[in-house]
């Protein structure tokens, strides 16, 4: 009987000598576990260490929505604060869009995430902070622009929390592909003002007490995935129930596209947006100023979403007249939003009181509402 030749299996190329269990994806290297792991977390604390990301006796929150990125990274920024002795105190803070079969759920393992370790978590919601939860946001708006609408509630819900927790630094779980996808989006728009600041690890309005980091600036998505899964992490992988931010969706799927075929090309654009600078601030020539702009929505005072001529400037430290929460206009986007929202409420609510087939025609309103 004839036994064919074992086909030999090259071992692992940074230890020489366990076996391989994945094609690393930044790199392309053939890596054991072990291996992976090593250099996905050194990784992380090189750019921690380098940017100068943290400081002793820091209380930092963990931007936690129970997803893989936020997940990975409570466990990293544990295992790192411990291994290295950054000298950190960690808090999870989680807000609640109110989205019902989705973000009640990632919760949940928020919540799990919180005992596995122990680290206190925070939760705040939208219903309470803006009495309007997401559901009850499209509902009355509609899902088109629910991205638009759940991405200024978040940024200001997140200041919010950390506040009141009386913490100055929040880290979010944005990755590597999310920055590079930032990056595309800004420079596909020919939005320089945008792409110039879009690949600070660290941000931060003058003015506002709070920072905002992402220490997985460099860190691949697929390589979180691997991590994740390898370490058998308790983690909730459900997409948003409602539709995800068209523009972004076109810019990740090329972007994808990209990586197939080089998978530098991740940290190559993040390396292009990092040294971006605009020589000097140039108004948009003339023949650029009628051409129409699809994905520059902004929110009217009355709740319709109009387009934007490109012509807004950054202005930092500016207070809301409103809320008292950092604006660049007299009236934050934010309650420009819930005043939308507001009179979209009370534009139907009288119009039903005074029609006999109440119902009927509330629907039709709702589906009429400009936004
Ligand atoms: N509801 C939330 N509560 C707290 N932080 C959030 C919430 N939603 C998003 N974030 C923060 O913003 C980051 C980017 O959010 P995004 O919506 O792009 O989700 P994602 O890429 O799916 O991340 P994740 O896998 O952590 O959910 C998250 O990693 C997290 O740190």
């Amino acid at each position: 009987m004839s036994s064919r030749p074992k086909k030999v299996v090259a071992p692992c190329e940074l230890c020489h000598a366990r076996k391989p269990v994945m094609k690393r994806p930044k790199t392309l290297q053939k890596l054991c576990k072990e291996c992976f792991y090593h250099v996905f977390e050194t990784e992380i604390h090189h750019t921690i260490t380098s940017t100068q990301l943290f400081h002793r006796g820091e209380r930092i929150a963990i931007g936690a929505s129970g997803g893989k990125d936020s997940t990975v990274l409570a466990h990293i920024l544990k295992t790192l604060n411990e291994r290295y002795d950054y000298g950190l105190e960690l808090v999870l803070l989680s807000i609640d869009e109110g989205i019902k079969g989705y973000r009640d759920d990632s919760l949940a393992t928020v919540q799990r995430n919180k005992i596995q370790y122990d680290m206190p978590l925070e939760i705040v919601s939208y219903k309470d902070l803006y009495t309007w939860s997401m559901d009850e946001i499209v509902s009355c708006a509609g899902i088109r622009n629910s991205c638009t609408y759940c991405g200024v509630l978040r940024r200001q819900a997140l200041d919010r929390g950390a506040a009141k927790l009386e913490i100055r630094h929040v880290v979010t779980g944005h990755n590597a592909d999310d920055m590079a996808e930032t990056v595309l989006m800004n420079l596909l728009r020919g939005d320089t003002a945008r792409l110039e600041k879009s690949c600070a690890i660290l941000t931060q309005s003058s003015g506002s007490p709070i920072k905002r980091s992402k220490p997985f600036k460099y860190t691949y998505e697929k390589e979180i995935v691997l991590y994740a899964h390898y370490k058998k992490l308790d983690y909730f992988s459900t997409e948003c129930t409602y539709a995800p931010e068209a523009f972004r969706g076109t810019a990740r799927t090329l972007l994808k596209s990209l990586e197939a075929i080089r998978p530098s090309c991740i940290v190559d654009i993040i390396h292009s947006g990092e040294h971006f600078v605009l020589r000097e601030k140039k108004k948009r020539t003339a023949q650029y100023k009628n051409v129409k702009k699809t994905d520059e929505q902004e929110i009217n005072a009355d709740g319709s979403v109009s387009l934007s001529n490109g012509k807004k400037e950054f202005k930092d430290g500016n207070r809301c007249e409103n809320c008292g929460y950092l604006s660049s206009n007299r009236i934050c986007k934010a309650c420009v939003l819930l005043a939308g929202l507001e009179a979209s409420r009370a534009k139907v609510t009288i119009e039903n009181d005074t029609t006999a087939d109440g119902a009927a025609k509330l629907g039709k309103e709702l589906e009429q509402l400009s936004f």
